[in-house]
């Protein structure tokens, strides 16, 4: 029998894992709220495959009040970093037996950057942090759109901050992911391939922005190259090894590439943003190497979210140039957003 998994954050990879361990016959708790709580008490997660589309009857709750943790469950997180905090504060002392706490027990931490296993360690000792390269969307309550079958990710697990010199439950965790459908592996350094995810998702933030495909990459290639020199001041190690591959298709009625930053900005949530370009930003000042294009993207997508504004709402352009006059127009409407770039001030072309 293996143990509960009690996933925390019930967004594209939360309820996605969650179904994936429910159809796979293991013992699974889903931490949901608002309206998505609602739409997954009354119908489970609706998971939309290429080829067909299931509702997965999920157990869920509201949070730690409606439900009692044992030892043998495993604590999941899989909000965005931004709210890893107040989840752990809020788990991490809640009762599990006479003399146990929750931040006794074993915990996965699925969040891309670098910054949650060192907020978890602070409360949890056993901490297992997983990168996830999987091509999963959360926009509607109570669904998730699952574009990859039958392999739906690719994880690498490991202890943090180093594995123990054996780890039976790094490995009892890995075959439960392999049964539920996900390809992976355990690794030696998490830290490391969680750096290597991390100078892919730089360019999330770029997917929010309007721009031709060679205006990103140009972007892109900044925000690594600034990423790259950080990581060598700061002795962060970057995996050499190969990235997984993963094969993903069409599912219908679903426009595929939004990645998960867009989707935060789509539905009107809060950006991770501060914790992709931002931990660049932060390491740079840290160990005084400039990283003017993070800082760049990280401000203006932080400008946006606070405005609550749309992705579309700014232009890649912003990013590469510090030109803000006198030319600059500040953010473009939503005219000028849904009609594509009719009021380019000069430095943008
Ligand atoms: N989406 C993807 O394809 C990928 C994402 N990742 C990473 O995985 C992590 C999770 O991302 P993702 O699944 O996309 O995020 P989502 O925003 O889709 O899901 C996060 C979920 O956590 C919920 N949540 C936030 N705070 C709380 C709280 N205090 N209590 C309970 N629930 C809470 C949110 O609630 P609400 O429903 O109200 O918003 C949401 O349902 C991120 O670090 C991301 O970078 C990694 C690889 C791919
Ligand atoms: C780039 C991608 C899709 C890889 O899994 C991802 O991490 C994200 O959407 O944030």
């Amino acid at each position: 029998m293996s143990s509960r998994y009690v996933i925390i954050g019930a967004g594209a990879i939360g309820a996605l894992l969650a179904a994936q361990l429910h159809l796979a016959g293991k013992p699974v708790v889903l931490v949901a709220r608002g309206r998505n709580l609602e739409a997954i008490r009354a119908h489970g997660v609706r998971v939309r495959r290429p080829s067909n589309t299931e509702q997965v009857r999920v157990p869920v709750v509201a949070g730690p009040h409606e439900l009692q943790l044992t030892s043998d469950d495993v604590l999941v997180l899989t909000t965005k970093t931004q709210d890893a905090e107040q989840v752990l504060a809020e788990w991490a002392w809640q009762p599990v037996a006479p003399d146990r706490v929750a931040a006794d027990l074993p915990l996965l931490t699925f969040q891309n950057g670098l910054a949650t296993e060192d907020l978890a360690l602070r409360r949890f000792a056993q901490v297992y942090g997983v990168s996830i390269g999987v091509a999963a969307s959360y926009l509607t309550p109570g669904e998730v759109v699952s574009p990859s079958y039958p392999i739906i990710g690719v994880v690498w697990l490991g202890r943090y901050p180093r594995p123990a010199a054996h780890e039976p439950h790094a490995e009892q965790y890995l075959r439960d992911l392999r049964e539920a459908g996900y390809d992976g592996s355990l690794v030696e350094d998490i830290r490391a391939y969680k750096a290597r995810k991390l100078l892919l998702n730089l360019a999330n933030g770029l997917g929010v922005l309007q721009g031709s495909d060679s205006e990103r990459d140009q972007a892109r290639e900044k925000l690594v190259q600034e990423a790259r020199a950080v990581f060598r001041a700061a002795g962060i190690e970057v995996t050499q090894a190969a990235p997984g591959h993963l094969s993903v298709e069409p599912v219908p009625g679903h426009e595929p590439g939004h990645l998960s930053t867009w989707q935060s900005f789509a539905r009107g949530a809060s950006s991770e943003v501060d914790y992709l370009n931002g931990e660049i930003v932060l390491l740079g000042r840290r160990h005084r190497v400039p990283t003017p294009v993070n800082e760049r993207l990280q401000r203006l997508l932080g400008a946006q979210a606070a405005a609550g504004l749309p992705p579309g709402t700014h232009h890649v352009a912003d990013v590469l140039t510090n030109d803000r006059s006198p030319n600059y127009v500040g953010p473009r409407n939503r005219v000028g957003r849904s009609e594509g770039r009719t009021h380019e001030p000069a430095h943008h072309r």
